[in-house]
C-alpha cells in the first residue's frame, strides 16, 4: 500500500521589508523539494512579517509589509500572508508564532478528522496523516542560531526538533556547516531539509532599500505592484532608514533579561547603547543613589558607615554586605561577597561626576555589566541630577581598574599579545562591513569564516596577522608612530592610523574617510578582545588564545 504523504505548511519569518521575488521563490523551491522527498504533500505557505517591535534598523511599520506581502502574494495561489505576528504589542518569539500557527493548523485538522471519524470515535482510515508545520528560511537565518544570547536553546530545540526547518541556500553560506557546528541543530538533521537554489539569487532587502533609497530601479526585484505601493507611501527614506537605529534588537534585550541569565554579551551590547542618568540625594549621611537608564534602573539608599544587604538584582543578581564610607570626599564603597575585591569609588572632579568600579581581575569578565556602568558624569556638582556624557567612555574604567586592583606591578605593565588567537565570537561585524561599504556577498563570506589572529610583539613593535579561507591580512606598526594603512581586500581605503596605550589597551585612530573610525585590543584572561569601530557601530570580536 502506498504511503500517505503528510500535509506540510510551511512558515517563513522575518521582516519583509519589503517582500522580494526571491522571499517568494524560498517557497517555490522549498515545495519542490518537499514533494521530492516523497514523504510530504505541502499544502500552504503562510508568510509571517515580524512586528513593529523588534527593533531592527530602517523597519518601516508592520501595515505596509503586510500591504506589501498581500500585493505580491496576489500571483500565489498556496502561500498566504499572516497578520497575527505582526500585530502583536510586543516582538514575538519564533516558536510562540510556529505554536500560534500549528494551533489553529491542529484545530482545523482535527475538525475534518471529526467528520471523518468511524463507530469508536478513531480517525477513519480515510482521514490524511496529522499535519505538520516546518519554518523556511534563508541559510543567514540558521547562522543567527549561532548568534550569543539572541536565541533561548529550548526555542532552537523545539523549532529544530518538535517543529522543523526548511533552509534554502544562500550566498556562499554554508548551512550544513551551521549544523554540524550546532549540538542542538545536528541532533535534530532528520528534520532539517536543506534546499539548494541552484539559480542563485542574492537579493536582499536591505540591498533594495539601499536602491531605493538612492533613486534606482529595483524593477524585477520586487513585484511592479510593491514598487508602485513604496513610491505611493513614499516608504524607504533617509528617515525611514534611520529608524530604530541605535536600538538593541528586542530578542536580544529580552533574553539579556531572562532569569539567572549572566552578565553577557547581550547585557554588554545593551549596555554600551544606553545613556544612563544618576540622580543622586542626600540628607546628612543618608544617601539615595538612582542610576536610570530605558533598559534597567537600579536605587542605592544606604547610611554612610552602616553595613547592609545589598541585593544585585538586575546587575549581575549576587548578593553583597555592602559598607559605603567617606575616604576624605571620596565616596568608597566595599561589596563583600561571592566576588573578591568588588567595590566602588565615586567622587567629584570639577564639574564631573566618576565611578570607578572594581572588582578583581580575575573575575572581569564576571562583571563586565559592572564595568560598562563606569561612566564619567559631567555637568554636576555633587549631589544634584547629572547628564550623562559619552556612554562609551566607559572603557576608560577598565584601565583605571587595572590599575587600581592589580596587585603586582606586572599586572600594570602593557601586555603581551603575542601569540595565536581564534576566533570565537564576533558580535556585529556584519553593520560593521556594512558601514565599510563592504558589498553583499563579501560581507555573507566574511561572517561565515573562522579567523585566526597571530602576533609577535617586540616591546612596542607589533606585527598583527588576520588569517581566514578567504583573506589575509597584515599589519605592523609601533607603537606611539603614525604610519599609512592601505586597508588592501578589506574597504580598500587610505587611512592615518596612530597606535597609542591606555593602560594594558592597544588603542588604534584610523583617520580617514570614515568617521570615528579605529579599533581597540585588550586581553581578559585567555580571552583577546578586539573592538572594532567605524562611525557609530561599534563590532565587538573575542579570540580564544590557542595552547
Ligand atoms: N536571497 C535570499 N536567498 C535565500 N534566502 C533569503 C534571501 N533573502 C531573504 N531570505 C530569507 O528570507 C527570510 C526573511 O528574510 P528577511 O525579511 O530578513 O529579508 P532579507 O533580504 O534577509 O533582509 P536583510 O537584507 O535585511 O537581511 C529569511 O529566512 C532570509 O534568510
Ligand atoms: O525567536 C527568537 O528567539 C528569535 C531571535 C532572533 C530572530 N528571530 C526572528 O528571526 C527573523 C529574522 O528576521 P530578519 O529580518 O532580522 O532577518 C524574525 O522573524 C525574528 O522574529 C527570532
Amino acid at each position: 500500500m502506498a504511503t500517505r504523504r503528510i500535509p506540510l505548511v510551511l512558515l517563513a519569518c522575518g521582516s519583509f521589508n519589503p517582500i522580494t521575488n526571491q522571499h517568494m521563490r524560498l517557497f517555490e523551491l522549498a515545495r519542490d523539494h518537499m514533494h521530492s522527498t516523497g514523504q510530504y504533500q505541502v499544502v500552504g505557505g503562510i508568510v509571517s512579517p515580524v512586528s513593529d517591535g523588534y527593533g531592527k534598523q530602517g523597519l518601516v511599520l508592520a501595515q505596509h509589509r503586510i500591504a506589501m506581502a498581500k500585493l505580491a502574494l496576489q500571483s500565489s495561489d498556496w502561500v498566504t500572508v499572516d497578520e497575527w505576528e505582526s500585530q502583536q504589542a510586543d516582538w514575538t518569539e519564533t516558536v510562540v508564532t510556529m505554536r500560534n500557527h500549528y494551533g489553529r493548523i491542529l484545530k482545523e485538522y482535527e475538525r475534518s478528522t471529526g467528520e471523518n471519524k468511524d463507530s469508536s470515535g478513531n480517525p477513519s482510515p480515510l482521514s490524511s496523516p496529522c499535519p505538520q508545520l516546518k519554518l523556511l528560511c534563508g541559510a543567514d537565518f540558521l547562522d543567527t542560531f549561532q548568534v550569543p544570547d539572541l536565541w533561548l536553546d529550548d526555542h532552537v530545540e523545539e523549532v529544530a526538533g518538535h517543529f522543523g526547518l526548511i533552509c534554502v541556500s544562500r550566498g556562499g553560506l554554508h548551512p550544513e556547516q551551521a549544523v554540524a557546528a550546532s549540538d542542538t541543530l545536528s541532533r535534530h538533521s532528520h528534520n532539517i531539509f536543506l534546499v539548494r537554489e541552484w539559480v542563485r539569487n542574492e537579493t536582499s532587502a536591505t540591498e533594495v532599500r539601499r536602491a531605493l533609497r538612492r533613486g534606482l530601479s529595483v524593477k524585477y526585484l520586487i513585484p511592479d505592484s510593491v514598487i508602485e505601493y513604496i513610491h505611493q507611501h513614499n516608504l524607504y527614506t533617509e528617515d525611514s532608514e534611520r529608524r530604530n537605529k541605535g536600538t538593541v534588537l528586542r530578542p536580544l534585550a529580552k533574553q539579556a533579561t531572562q532569569p539567572g541569565k549572566n552578565v553577557n554579551v547581550a547585557v554588554r551590547k545593551i549596555a554600551t547603547l544606553l545613556k544612563p542618568d544618576k540622580d543622586i540625594s542626600h540628607d546628612g549621611d543618608h544617601i539615595v543613589i538612582k542610576t536610570l537608564s530605558t533598559f534597567k534602573n537600579y536605587n542605592m539608599d544606604f547610611h554612610v558607615g552602616k553595613e547592609f544587604e545589598e541585593d544585585l538584582s538586575g546587575v549581575d543578581d549576587r548578593k553583597c554586605m555592602t559598607t559605603i564610607s567617606w575616604d576624605g570626599d571620596k565616596l568608597v564603597c566595599v561589596q563583600k561577597g561571592e566576588i573578591e575585591g568588588r567595590g566602588w569609588t565615586h567622587w567629584v572632579d570639577g564639574d564631573e561626576l566618576h565611578l570607578q568600579l572594581g572588582s578583581q581581575l580575575s573575575n572581569l569578565l564576571a562583571h563586565s555589566l559592572l564595568l560598562l556602568l563606569a561612566l564619567r558624569f559631567s555637568v554636576l556638582p555633587l549631589f544634584v541630577h547629572s547628564q550623562p556624557a559619552n556612554p562609551c567612555i566607559y572603557l576608560q574604567a577598565l584601565i583605571i581598574l587595572h590599575t587600581q586592583t592589580s596587585a603586582s606591578p606586572a599586572a600594570i605593565m602593557p601586555a603581551d599579545f603575542s601569540g595565536k588567537w581564534i576566533l570565537e565570537s564576533n558580535d556585529i561585524f556584519e553593520e560593521y562591513l556594512k558601514v565599510l561599504d563592504i558589498d553583499f556577498a563579501t560581507r555573507k563570506i566574511a561572517i561565515s569564516l573562522s579567523q585566526t589572529k597571530v602576533i609577535s610583539q617586540d616591546e612596542d613593535k607589533f606585527t598583527v596577522k588576520t588569517l581566514s579561507t578567504f583573506r589575509n591580512y597584515e599589519l605592523s606598526f609601533t607603537v606611539g608612530v603614525e604610519f599609512d594603512e592601505h586597508t588592501k581586500g578589506l574597504d580598500n581605503r587610505n587611512i592615518k592610523c596612530l597606535v597609542t596605550w591606555e593602560g594594558d589597551k592597544l588603542v588604534c585612530t584610523q583617520k580617514g574617510e570614515k568617521a570615528n573610525r579605529g579599533w581597540k585590543h585588550w586581553i581578559e584572561g585567555d580571552k583577546l578582545f578586539l573592538e572594532l569601530t567605524c562611525e557609530d557601530v561599534v563590532c565587538v570580536q573575542v579570540f580564544k588564545r590557542k595552547a
